[in-house]
């Protein structure tokens, strides 16, 4: 049986898919929330939230995604970062799974990925739970009804938590897996209900196809000033370095909080929704995204709450420390309705370091912002992937090493050639430790990375004094109108400037050995640019 509105000629069945329960085709909202509530995957919170847990999987697992390593693909993928499958093992998987598929119920959902129609990727995704479907049309771009009548899919996404993989069959590590197939263009997930598989495997797909087309894919945030969408900023930044935090700002237009193409034409947003992480959030300091949580079908992931009052608790990090929750971009009062800005004239590269080394702010040369792109320094987030117990340093290229398909030179080169074209500005904000490493210093004021990151983007911060650092190279501003001198300067935040100036070193001498794999690929700036 089916319901819904689809395209007849794209059903399930039209692309081998059959013997399904009853298939409900691009529901809406209420419909999805309704269909959730009664199948027990949750239930309502305040104000009509939709409010769920995943079991055992509350964050990615990395470990698990795998890419088929099919004749089209073999010399464009980055295999050294991207584990492959062989095709057969995926047509067993495949196989399986739509077996294992039939007599249940799936939520298909047809959606845009790119709010930029030239680039956009038309995306089908079936999902054994009604609130994954809920999720993803939260997160992606939803087409008007009619489009739907004609909507082909390109890539088709089929996530059956119910499913068990098994290795010795399936060429998969463990029960878990994540299997992108570019020839067949389809994407397999099983056995996790976290529901940012989702859409980090939608921005895998885009991650590879847009380069190919000399549009820059990006793990960032962006915004633009009130009023003007070509003066646009972008934010780079692996998990929990604060893209979603900082780019939802009431002094500016958000146009997403994770993932962006920069094409001749500016900068988009692939999403139509944010996923936010909800420890701590405190209605005063980001009233926006508080708000969203108890507003109708946000999905709230992970969160306790008072089974009487439905009251959420912030600080309960019992079922997870990566608690979440997905809205679309709407419900966020100064999003931009189109998702799309102008060329970026500041590149932000947000590091959440964990030593308290680098400083809160510091402007770039575009050889130096190439060298911080490829390294890709910061810290892995507890919870956002398994096993992640406490910050723990990391160099993800391009800051979003699991998402990258291709090599980071890749993506270099692209960032490289758009700098160079656009003129913007590049700045390294450090949203992590000051004061000393995690376990003795703390958190950078979220205030302060805001007061310094709006003197950048109001070109204010171009007028004050800056310093040259004597350990980075780059330069970091002496004073700041309304933000701590002393914070501006991480070795006079810790109690012991000779345990700063030991730490640092040693910092210094992680990113040398780092970058050592990117000198073959990168130009005599970039290598004069080479710390250490
Ligand atoms: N100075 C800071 N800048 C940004 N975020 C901060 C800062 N200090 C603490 N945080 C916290 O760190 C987390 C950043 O996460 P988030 O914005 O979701 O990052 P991302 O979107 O890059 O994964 C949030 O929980 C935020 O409250
Ligand atoms: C959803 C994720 O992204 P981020 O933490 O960057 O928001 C994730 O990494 O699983
Ligand atoms: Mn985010």
């Amino acid at each position: 049986m089916t319901h819904g509105r689809v395209n007849p000629s794209q059903t399930l069945e039209a692309q081998g898919i059959s013997g399904l329960g009853t298939v409900y085709y691009n529901d809406i909202e209420p419909a999805l929330v309704e269909q959730a509530v009664k199948r027990g995957e949750g239930r309502l919170g305040k104000g009509g939230a939709f409010l769920c847990s995943t079991g055992q999987f509350t964050g990615r697992s990395p470990k698990d995604k795998f890419v088929v390593r099919t004749p089209s693909v073999e010399n464009s993928i980055w295999w050294e970062n991207n584990a492959p499958m062989v095709p057969e093992a995926f047509d067993r998987l495949y196989a399986d799974m739509l077996d294992h598929m039939k007599g249940r119920d799936y939520f298909v959902q047809d959606l845009y990925a790119g709010a930029d129609p030239e680039h956009r990727l038309d995306v089908r995704v079936v999902t054994e739970l009604a609130w994954h479907g809920l999720f993803i049309r939260h997160m992606l771009r939803r087409p008007d009804r009619a489009e739907l009548d004609s909507f082909v899919p390109e890539f088709t996404i089929i996530n059956c938590p119910s499913f068990k993989a098994d290795p010795a069959k399936h060429g998969c590590r463990t029960e878990t897996v994540i299997a992108l197939n570019f020839e067949k263009k389809v994407i397999l997930i099983a056995n996790t209900e976290y529901a940012g598989e989702n859409k980090k495997s939608v921005f895998t797909l885009l991650n590879y196809i847009l380069p190919a087309k000399g549009v820059m894919a990006m793990h960032c945030s962006a915004n633009h000033a009130i009023g003007n969408p070509e003066d646009a900023a972008v934010f780079f930044g692996l998990s929990g370095t604060g893209k979603t935090t900082l780019s939802a700002d009431p002094s500016r237009i958000l146009i997403g909080d994770d993932e962006h193409g920069w094409s001749e034409k500016g900068t988009f947003n692939f999403e139509g929704g944010c996923y936010a992480k909800t420890i701590s959030l405190s209605a005063e300091a980001e009233p926006e995204i508080y708000g969203t949580t108890s507003k109708f079908g946000t999905v709230v992931e992970n969160m306790v709450y008072d089974p009487e009052t439905l009251e959420l608790d912030f600080e309960d990090a019992s079922l997870t420390q990566n608690m979440r929750c997905a809205y679309p971009l709407e419900y966020i009062s100064n999003a931009s309705p189109t998702g799309m800005g102008g060329q970026p004239k500041n590149v932000i590269m947000l590091t959440c370091d964990a030593y308290g080394v680098l400083p809160p702010i510091a402007r770039l040369t575009p050889a130096q912002a190439m060298y911080h792109f490829l390294s890709g320094f910061t810290s892995k987030t507890p919870g956002t992937e398994r096993g992640v117990l406490e910050p723990t340093p990391t160099f993800s290229t391009c800051f979003g090493a699991p998402f990258m398909p291709r090599r980071p030179e890749v993506y270099g080169k692209l960032l490289q050639e758009k700098i160079a074209e656009t003129g913007a500005t590049c700045w390294l904000v450090n949203t992590g430790w000051t004061g000393g490493a995690f376990g003795s210093g703390k958190r950078m004021p979220i205030r302060a990375t805001r007061a310094l990151l709006t003197a950048a983007l109001d070109g204010s911060l171009a007028k004050v004094e800056f310093r040259k650092d004597p350990n980075f190279g780059f330069e970091v501003p002496v004073e700041v109108p309304g933000v701590d001198a002393t914070l501006l300067n991480p070795r006079a935040t810790w109690a012991d400037p000779a345990a700063y100036d030991a730490q640092a070193q040693k910092l210094v001498g992680m990113f040398a050995e780092n970058f050592g794999q990117y000198v073959p690929y990168i130009d005599a700036d970039v290598k004069a640019a080479a710390i250490g």
